[in-house]
């Protein structure tokens, strides 16, 4: 009989109306009730936390980890619930911090509570248990909406719609339904060079590019943080006339900062050394995050700066792919 571990940690999933608005308020026990399983699986449950997402902090993720890694040898499958306003975030972060784990988490939660009488919460329940169940492959993943997506590949992309994740930049993993799972993608296993490690370190910022933006916040970013990470435009590129951000970007490397560069438009990566505006960037020390989504750079960089602050290690560690997070830089 398999055995299962369910982590409760908030969200609208278990939220109630409460005088501020919805607010996680169900028990551990109420939630409980709500994921029916047949007789050939066994399953346990513990409250990690009772935050809306958007309270979580990168340290939850420790806490988060700690407890799947403690219990990897008693469970089979993990599943946790979760607000889904930061949850792209957290399951990256999980990839990472748990990139050598040999079983399946699953993280879910929904957009309308579980107690509600019109929700996709029960039905969501229902495929992370499928998932977990069946679901042989080990890592990190989000099922929603009838769907298995790679932790480090999903995107919030809905506030309301049942549909509220999408894989980005690489196939779903499964379909999944009353049918049970269907696998459409196996990911090939990686041959992964890093240590395991469970720390962040959360002395990071992340700057949205648009035309106008001073660069002299550079100069206050550089005594306040430890990586950047800059959503540019299209390809890699930033502006070098009128308001240069480039010459900004070279101080900030200098210093010994990484800047990693990722690009706004969220499908097929970028190529900085497509046009003058992207090389420039490049020459000026800034690392590109190929294909990453950007939740998954907050993440790997915060993992990464926890362990190193050597510039190169660090550019090296963000540019090599790990829990399926990176296909092409
Ligand atoms: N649908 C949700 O779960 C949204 C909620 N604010 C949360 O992230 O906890």
């Amino acid at each position: 009989m398999k055995k299962l571990l369910v982590l409760a940690t908030g969200g609208t999933i278990a939220s109630t109306h409460q005088r501020g608005g919805l607010a996680p308020g169900l028990t551990i026990d109420q939630l409980a009730q709500y994921f029916h399983h047949n007789q050939d699986v066994s399953v346990d449950f513990k409250v990690l936390m009772n935050k809306d997402s958007t309270n979580m902090q990168p340290e939850d993720w420790v806490v988060m980890a700690r407890a799947i890694d403690e219990n990897q040898n008693a469970y089979d499958g993990f599943i946790m619930t979760h607000g889904t306003d930061t949850m792209a975030y957290t399951a990256s972060a999980l990839s990472y911090l748990l990139h050598d784990i040999k079983k399946t988490v699953v993280i879910t939660g929904s957009q309308v509570p579980v107690s509600f009488k019109k929700t996709d919460a029960r039905k969501n329940i229902r495929d992370a248990l499928t998932f977990a169940h069946q679901a042989d492959i080990p890592g990190v993943f989000i099922a929603f909406d009838g769907k298995a997506i790679q932790g480090t590949r999903a995107v919030k992309m809905r506030t309301k719609s049942y549909d509220a994740f999408e894989s980005v930049n690489f196939p779903y993993i499964a379909a999944i339904g009353e049918f049970g799972a269907q696998i459409t993608f196996r990911p090939e296993p990686e041959k992964t060079v890093f240590r395991k490690h469970l720390g962040v370190c959360p002395d990071v910022f992340l700057l949205k590019a648009f035309p106008g933006l001073a660069p002299q916040f550079f100069d206050y970013l550089q005594d306040h943080i430890k990586g950047l990470i800059i959503e540019s435009f299209g390809n890699g590129g930033l502006p070098f006339l009128t308001r240069d951000l480039v010459s900004g970007i070279e101080k900030l490397v200098q210093k010994g900062i990484p800047v990693i560069i990722t690009t706004q438009c969220l499908e097929e990566g970028q190529n900085m050394d497509l046009y003058e505006v992207g090389k420039r960037v490049a020459d000026a020390g800034g690392i590109t995050a190929g294909d990453m989504n950007t939740e998954a750079i907050v993440a790997k960089l915060m993992w990464v700066l926890s362990q190193t602050t050597d510039p190169s290690e660090i550019r090296r560690m963000i540019q090599t792919p790990l829990a399926h997070d990176l296909d092409y830089i």
